[in-house]
């Protein structure tokens, strides 16, 4: 299992290009599903969720190519099996998006209940309650969700929580369903509008994208279209808040910071000086970071996916923040390794109160999740001496080289590759 060794107390200085969202790559991917015609993706990130979503949709009889320029084009004109297997479910919660797709177009789907990010339970139930709304028959067996349908018909959903997978799931069933569908308490992530403006682009009829009430009108079709993935707003967070904690300047291209407003406006409360363009950010830090509390939420709240990122730099800062998170119930698996590293945190349920300390001294520790390894790396980017990140196979789920994009500006880090 390859590590990352990190050699901490450099300044960050120069330009790293941000890739396309993860969180909107894989949505788009399984949006292929819905269509004969050829699917051309732009700006899809080369990371392991990717590929083993290429590998699930390929096993459902996909055809596709990943270029190293991020560009990929999908056939699904040829779809051979309507099952998502155990292997391939579970390591990532976004297979779950197939079942949409597949129910909507072939009336019928077996998909293994996904893994993911052991962040929490995350249950699939109003997915479920959804697809059920519109008509479709459901039954558990086995650890799969299985699905069947003649046509799905459209009608109001109301789930009862914000889902961002549930409102994307239920959203791609509803384009091919008959009649209109209204998703209410819909979520509202960049991800989302970016799956229905290619939806739209593919003959869609949807409304309302970006709001809590989307209203999608079903059409008998889809057909092909092309489409440049939206900027990966979490990177380009995790790379503000390294620029945060070691001090120096970052320019980062291809951003998108309209996408970003909560964590902008708390990375200034932090002391970052930060400056946008259409598609650019320009981050600096002269000082120590000032102690910044916040709350997750659903966006255009403070995203529970940059929660770990910011309390690292929260360890270093001058004062106390108190940090809840909303979201997830259990998303503080960082904190024990932070505490390796001399960070103090205190958890009482969803509140977190850290209490900045001058300095943190590196230290061996472990990843456990996508967004937990990578404040470990902010934190060991920060800190004095050597500090080893293990089981980092979590960071390459959602991270495009990552170590490379920080060496580029400066950082003294090295991937040290074991084998299996
Ligand atoms: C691939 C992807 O896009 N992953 C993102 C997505 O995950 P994901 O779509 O899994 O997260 P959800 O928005 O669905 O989860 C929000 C909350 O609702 C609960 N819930 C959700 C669905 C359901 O049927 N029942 C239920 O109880 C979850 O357990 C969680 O507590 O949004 C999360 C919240 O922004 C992000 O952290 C993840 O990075
Ligand atoms: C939790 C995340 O991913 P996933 O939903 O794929 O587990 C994440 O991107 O931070």
């Amino acid at each position: 299992m390859d590590k990352l060794h990190i050699t901490g107390g450099t300044r960050l200085n120069g330009e790293v290009t941000i890739s396309g969202a993860k969180n909107a790559a894989l949505p788009i991917l399984c949006a292929s599903l819905l269509t004969a015609d050829t699917v051309t993706l732009h700006n899809v990130p080369a990371l392991n969720d990717i590929g083993t979503t290429l590998r699930l949709l390929k096993q459902l009889g996909v055809q596709s190519d990943h270029s190293k320029d991020g560009i990929v084009h999908l056939d699904a004109s040829q779809v051979t099996s309507l099952e998502a297997p155990y292997e391939l479910v579970k390591t990532m919660r976004a297979s779950i998006l197939v079942l949409g797709p597949l129910l909507t177009r072939f009336g019928e789907a077996r998909v293994s209940l996904p893994g993911g990010c052991a962040i929490g339970q995350r249950p699939v139930d109003q997915h479920i309650k959804g697809l059920e709304a519109m008509g479709a028959d459901i039954k558990i067996e086995h650890g799969f969700v299985v699905a069947k349908a003649t046509r799905l018909k459209g009608t109001a959903i109301r789930t009862d929580m914000v889902t961002v997978t549930g409102t994307e799931n239920l959203m791609m069933a509803a384009v091919l369903a008959e009649g209109r569908t209204t998703l209410e308490n819909a979520a509202r992530e960049p991800e989302i509008v970016d799956l229905a403006e290619l939806l739209n682009k593919m003959g869609a009829r949807i409304q309302g994208h970006g709001t809590d009430q989307i209203i999608i009108d079903g059409v008998e079709r889809l057909h092909g279209a092309s489409h440049q993935v939206v900027a990966d707003r979490i990177e380009a967070g995790t790379f503000l808040c390294a620029v945060g904690a070691t001090g120096g300047e970052i320019m980062l291209r291809q951003a998108a910071p309209h996408t970003m407003g909560a964590v902008i406006s708390k990375l200034e409360e932090a002391g970052l000086t930060i400056e946008c363009g259409d598609d650019w950010i320009r981050g600096s830090m002269s000082k120590r970071p000032r102690a910044t509390g916040f709350r997750t939420r659903e966006y255009p709240g403070f995203p529970t996916d940059m929660q770990a990122q910011l309390m690292a730099l929260n360890t270093i800062a001058d004062g106390t923040a108190v940090i809840v998170e909303n979201i997830f119930e259990n998303r503080y698996m960082h904190v024990q390794e932070l505490g390796r590293m001399g960070a103090q945190i205190d958890i009482d349920g969803h509140t977190a109160v850290v209490t900045g300390v001058p300095q943190l001294s590196g230290a061996t520790v472990m990843a456990t999740d996508l967004r937990a390894s990578a404040s470990l790396v902010i934190a060991g980017l920060a800190a004095f001496g050597e500090t080893t990140v293990e089981r980092i196979y979590h960071l390459d789920r959602g991270y495009e080289r990552m170590e490379e994009k920080l060496r580029s500006i400066g950082a003294q880090i090295t991937r040290l590759q074991e084998a299996a």
